[in-house]
């Protein structure tokens, strides 16, 4: 039990810290939580130096979301983005942490055909990603899709409620499960839960109904606009750090001004060469 799990020597620009030994978020660590009823944190990261920052913060699980269609693509849905394009993220973000539990989002596409594609591509993404784990969107019709990648020993988290790649579907960005819906949305999470999910993504849905489905698994729920009785929380971190300038969705809370501290420093390097301050004498080299 007190055993340590060995640790990579960071990379050069692992920026400092000397490594330490860390004992792995493991998926068991998170239903442990739910039953001493302390709620966690999640966010997502898709580079190095934010993965690095949330892992030695203390953020046990961490999202590599297709998210980053918007968040470092540029995209105006996350319907675009591909394998192709989020296998490298994971693999920055997987090289990075040494305790978060890194899942990978599956993208648009590539899990929707066949439990066999959605296999093909959850092994693909613990194989060349080295993820941990993978999520993916949808209800009681993709429990055969996460049963047959559970099967493989691969971890899954569900995604029911708003589910962005739906978005079309769903007719836009709005609340899923109200009224007589929400029974539906308790069948889709049992359904999961059932087919071996490992934790369920509850998004912008009635704080009631993710109160009852709360209540009703015994693996966690992790809210994300679904009130405050989720076992988990979860915010793409631009939005939470601020880096994010455009119109935040109403479940955002802004816990800094990132945008407003890059924007700062960018126009003081731009000022310091304009007028000949930078560079100084200290960073030339003779
Ligand atoms: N930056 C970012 N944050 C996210 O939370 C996020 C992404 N990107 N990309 C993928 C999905 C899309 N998500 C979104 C994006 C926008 C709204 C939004 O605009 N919500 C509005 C309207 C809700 C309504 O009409 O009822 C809101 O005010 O909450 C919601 C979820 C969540 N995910
Ligand atoms: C918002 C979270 C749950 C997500 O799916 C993503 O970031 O892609
Ligand atoms: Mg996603």
């Amino acid at each position: 039990m007190t055993s340590h799990v060995p640790v990579e020597e960071s990379a050069p620009y692992g920026a400092g810290s000397a490594p330490k030994p860390a004992r792995r978020v493991r998926i068991h660590h998170l239903r442990e939580l739910k039953e001493r009823g302390e709620p966690w944190p999640m966010l997502t990261a898709y580079d190095m130096f934010s993965a690095k920052i949330f892992d030695d913060a203390g953020i046990p699980v961490l999202l590599v979301g297709d998210s980053a269609a918007n968040t470092v693509f540029g995209y105006s849905s996350s319907l675009p983005v591909s394998v192709e394009e989020l296998m490298p993220l994971v693999r920055g973000v997987t090289r990075s942490v040494r305790k978060a539990l890194v899942v990978a989002d599956l993208p648009f596409g590539s899990y929707q055909v066949s439990p066999e594609q959605a296999l093909t591509t959850a092994v693909r993404f613990m194989k060349d990603g080295q993820a941990h784990a993978v999520k993916l969107e949808g209800g009681r019709r993709f429990a055969p899709h996460v049963e047959a990648i559970t099967a493989a020993g691969v971890p899954v988290m569900g995604h029911i409620g708003f589910t962005p790649q739906s978005e079309h579907n769903l007719g836009g960005y709005r609340v899923q499960g109200r009224g007589d819906a929400g029974d539906d949305l308790v069948a889709d999470a049992l359904a999961l839960q059932e087919a071996g999910a490992f934790a369920v993504v509850l998004e912008m849905v009635p704080a009631e109904v993710a109160k009852r489905i709360t209540a009703e698994l015994v693996i966690p729920t992790v809210g994300i606009g679904a009130g405050p009785d989720c076992d988990a929380q979860v915010l793409v971190w631009q939005d939470m750090a601020g880096m994010n300038q455009g119109k935040a969705p109403r479940f955002v809370k802004r816990y800094a001004d990132v945008a407003g501290v890059l924007s700062q420093a960018a126009g003081q390097f731009a000022a310091e060469v304009r007028g000949g301050a930078f560079p100084g004498p200290e960073h030339v080299f003779h």
